[in-house]
């Protein structure tokens, strides 16, 4: 297989999945092109492994098709379609050793012998477990069990990968670790992999897009630098991030920026490229992120300027997170970059901070869109 994105993987158009009166799966459409990496991201029973299992032919769609390679699989079962599936229990066999394991799916389908030996041992080395061949599975740690699961899935060659947490068993280092090895088997074996979580750290490491879901739906779908920075509605912004919601009522917009308050602050913001005009009167949230608050010295050249007073400081190495109050019940979050011998602030003292126009987002306070992020 070759490297890079092509055309689309798999897909799905306004699937729906229910289970007794709950949807699990709400009008899903996404598609997936060849050679990407892409994350399901929410919170727990937004839909995530339903969905993963619609692609993988373990559930089948109440309404809408799944497509793979451009063709309908919709009611076919998972063993009619050129997809594999990982979980987080990973259910290697215990009784067989690396070998074994990974060419389970060889044998089953009567490959000749030499030629298992040889796609055991190119998998082997792709997950580098090069001299575990003939290892236990009981003997085994649990990233190099991690791979024996990988490549036991990739053996045959399944045009996705779908993997389903398969990482939140293990401790945070190896975690890490695994996160990386996980792109290079990726990029190495020139696949198609999504990828479960609800990790926003994870999605983000790993990703070429993020499909962020809630009740059952895609609330958006997007690389991680548009879902950070051009979130489609406040949900959105705070799953993926630190950011401050200030509620909003609108005022007017004049001379190419949008002035709003909060409480007794009166602030400027740029108007949304692609979200619904939010017109005056009317209430929004604006997301404005921990960094995009300069502190001190910095907050001098800003458009907007406040003053807080300091209630809590949390020192962070590289950086230092100031928690202020406002005035009029508001509390702010500025995380500022620290070097040593930067000026550094205690609580109780008073603080300036600021943005300018382009680093507030005024977001709609509902989820009320839906907008996928154009291929
Ligand atoms: N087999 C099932 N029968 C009944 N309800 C189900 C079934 N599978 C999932 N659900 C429900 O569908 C919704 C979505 O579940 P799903 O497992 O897809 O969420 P998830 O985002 O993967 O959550 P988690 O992160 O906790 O695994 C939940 O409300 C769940 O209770």
């Amino acid at each position: 297989m070759s490297g890079g994105v092509g055309p689309i993987a798999i897909e799905t158009r306004d699937v729906i999945k229910r289970y007794a009166g709950n949807t699990a799966v709400n009008q899903v459409s996404l598609q997936v092109k060849r050679g990407e990496f892409v994350s399901l991201l929410g919170p727990s029973g937004c839909g995530k492994t339903t969905l993963l299992r619609l692609l993988g032919g373990l559930e089948q769609p109440d309404e809408g098709a799944v497509l793979l390679s451009g063709q309908d699989v919709s009611g076919i079962p998972a063993y009619g379609r050129n997809t594999n599936m990982i979980f987080q229990q990973l259910a290697l066999f215990p009784h067989m050793d690396v070998f074994n394991n990974i060419a389970y799916g060889l044998k089953v389908r009567k490959t000749p012998k030499s030629e298992i030996k040889r796609r055991v041992q190119d998998m082997l080395e792709l997950v580098q477990l090069g001299d575990y061949s003939r290892r236990a599975i009981s003997r085994l740690s649990g990233g190099q069990a991690q791979r024996v699961a990988i490549a036991r899935a990739l053996i045959n060659k399944p045009e996705v990968l779908l993997l389903d947490e398969p990482l939140s068993a293990l401790d945070m280092q190896l975690r890490l670790d695994m996160q990386r090895e996980l792109k290079r088997i990726q990029r190495e074996f020139g696949g198609t992999f999504i990828f479960v979580t609800h990790d926003q750290n994870e999605a983000m490491n790993m990703s070429d897009r993020i499909g962020v879901m809630r009740d059952g739906k895609l609330l958006q779908y997007g690389t991680p630098d548009e879902i950070y920075e051009r979130p489609v509605d406040s949900f959105v912004a705070k799953f993926i991030g630190d950011t401050n919601l200030l509620q909003v009522k609108m005022l007017v917009e004049e001379e190419g920026r949008v002035w709003v308050q909060a409480g007794g602050l009166k602030l400027a913001v740029r108007p949304q490229e692609g979200l619904p005009a939010i017109s005056a009167g009317s209430k929004a949230s604006l997301s404005i992120r921990y960094e995009y608050l300069r502190t001190g010295e910095a907050a001098n050249s800003c458009v907007n300027r406040l003053e807080g007073i300091v209630t809590e400081s949390v020192y962070g190495g590289a950086s230092i997170r100031y928690t202020l109050d406002m005035g009029g019940h508001i509390q702010l979050q500025a995380s500022s970059l620290y070097q040593r011998g930067d000026a550094r602030y205690a609580p109780g003292d008073s603080l300036l901070i600021g943005f300018n126009p382009e680093d507030g987002l005024l977001l709609p306070n509902e989820a009320s869109v839906h907008r996928e992020s154009s291929l």
